[in-house]
């Protein structure tokens, strides 16, 4: 079937990343865990294409691939018993390694499984992100809610451009199957949080529940820029748990209890109290017990507290990131102390703020000195000189530009090139 192109307005979607406060790996096997979304986000622009192709266009991981609608639209997603069985689906189209080739294959998916029910037509989508990738963060569940918006609201299946409960619903679901190309059987706390923002206290299997109540977190994330593997890290607390199950449900029932906790101090508007740190120290030390923790994690711990603020791992654990909580009487200047610290020692501190907006769609587009930017931008990475600006490659770079332009100034500021 040859797809008709759909006539759509360049949009822009925007995502959260997610830090978990408490109760990973524990939220594998059903216990509780509180997450929120921080203020990092990945970005999706989505422009028409007249020539009907599909470009995949991922500037941070070096992705750029065209995809004719016929190649894609012979894809049958819906065949398959696992959504990360779409490789075999895909033999000779992928040819990237690494993120990229996940990437890809979340796209297809995602595109495949859609596509059966609506018709695209070309366009062009490119994300940008915020996010490190592989530290904890989210940055692949950002990535995979911004693609499923992108291509639900391409395809008509968003009744309020994302903002309606349906919508989300929606969303958070193929951005869960997109999570399971990448990681296999993710609990799923990454996409809701991605996709709702805020607070969340989530329980697998069960609705998330927002803990509206909260205010926002100051939080310090440290990543140790120590690469781990999320897949290898829950296997091994599986292998842990089949060899000693009683000792490690214990444990994971503590983590629970850990997570409840925390969900009422934050409902009681108290989420930066003597208590709340020591559950981040309790909780920490349940993950090490649990060997998720790493010489670079425990670093952190120290440094941290010598001053006085509790820190964890959060997300996976094995490197990553640290938070280290910020409570409400330490000023601007002692963190940035403690940041200088661990920044000494080789690790990367990202002040930031938990609670904010989760998935947003946006179609306002003006602004031109950000245009000016973007321009640039462009002309490095699609290797146009300006005079080049025309024909062909003109649906895109005009697009692009335009749409981009509603990014905030911070995250013009954080995706300038040079700063990457
Ligand atoms: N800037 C980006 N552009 C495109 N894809 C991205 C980008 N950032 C992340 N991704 C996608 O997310 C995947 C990274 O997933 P991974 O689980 O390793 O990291 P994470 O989500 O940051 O970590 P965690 O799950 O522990 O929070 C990449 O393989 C890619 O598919
Ligand atoms: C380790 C884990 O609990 C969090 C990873 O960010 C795994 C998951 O929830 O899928």
């Amino acid at each position: 079937m040859v797809a008709i192109p759909r006539v759509v307005a360049p949009f822009v979607v925007s995502a959260p990343g997610k830090i978990i406060l408490f109760g990973e790996h524990a939220v594998v096997y059903g216990k509780t865990a509180i997450a929120g979304s921080v203020d990092m986000r990945a970005y999706a622009l989505v422009t028409p294409r007249k020539d009907g192709k599909t470009r995949l266009f991922l500037p941070d991981i070096n992705v750029d691939v065209y995809f004719d609608s016929t190649q894609l639209a012979r894809l049958s997603p819906s065949s398959l018993s696992h959504p990360c069985e779409i490789e075999t689906q895909l033999t000779g189209i992928v040819a990237a390694e690494g993120p990229g080739r996940t990437a890809i294959l979340t796209f297809a998916y995602m595109y495949g499984s859609l596509f059966e029910r609506g018709n695209m037509g070309g366009f062009t989508i490119c994300v940008r992100s915020l996010l490190p990738v592989g530290s904890g963060l989210g940055s692949s569940a950002a990535f995979g809610v911004v693609l499923s918006t992108a291509l639900l609201q391409l395809t008509g299946h968003l009744k309020q451009m994302g903002a309606s409960a349906e919508d989300r619903k929606l969303i958070n679901h193929w951005a869960y199957r997109g999570e399971q190309v990448a990681h296999g059987t993710p609990s799923g706390i990454d996409n809701a949080v991605a996709t709702y923002g805020g607070f969340l206290a989530y329980t697998r299997g069960s609705e998330s529940v927002s803990l509206h109540s909260t205010r926002a977190l100051r939080v310090l994330i440290t990543n140790t820029q120590v690469p781990k593997s999320t897949k290898a890290l829950v296997a091994s607390v599986r292998t842990l748990r089949e060899r000693h199950p009683e000792v490690v449900d214990t444990i994971l029932d503590s983590i629970h209890s850990i997570s409840t906790a925390a969900g009422s101090l934050f409902q009681s508007h108290k989420p930066c109290c003597s208590e709340l740190q020591d559950i981040v120290r309790l909780n920490h030390g349940l993950l090490a017990t649990l060997g998720v923790s790493h010489p670079s994690l425990e670093r952190i711990r120290e440094i941290t507290e010598a001053r006085g603020m509790a820190s964890k791992l959060t997300g996976a654990g094995g490197g990553g990131c640290a938070l280290t909580l910020i409570p409400i009487d330490v000023s601007g200047a002692a963190v940035d102390r403690v940041a200088q610290e661990l920044g000494e020692v080789g690790f990367r501190c990202y002040q930031t703020v938990v609670g904010g907006a989760g998935v947003t769609i946006t179609n306002h587009v003006d602004s031109e000195p950000i245009d000016k930017w973007i321009g640039d931008m462009l002309t490095q990475h699609l290797s146009l000189s300006p005079s080049d600006r025309r024909d062909d490659k003109a649906d895109d770079y005009s697009g692009i530009v335009s749409g981009f332009s509603i990014l905030p100034d911070f995250a013009i500021t954080a995706l300038a090139p040079s700063s990457k």
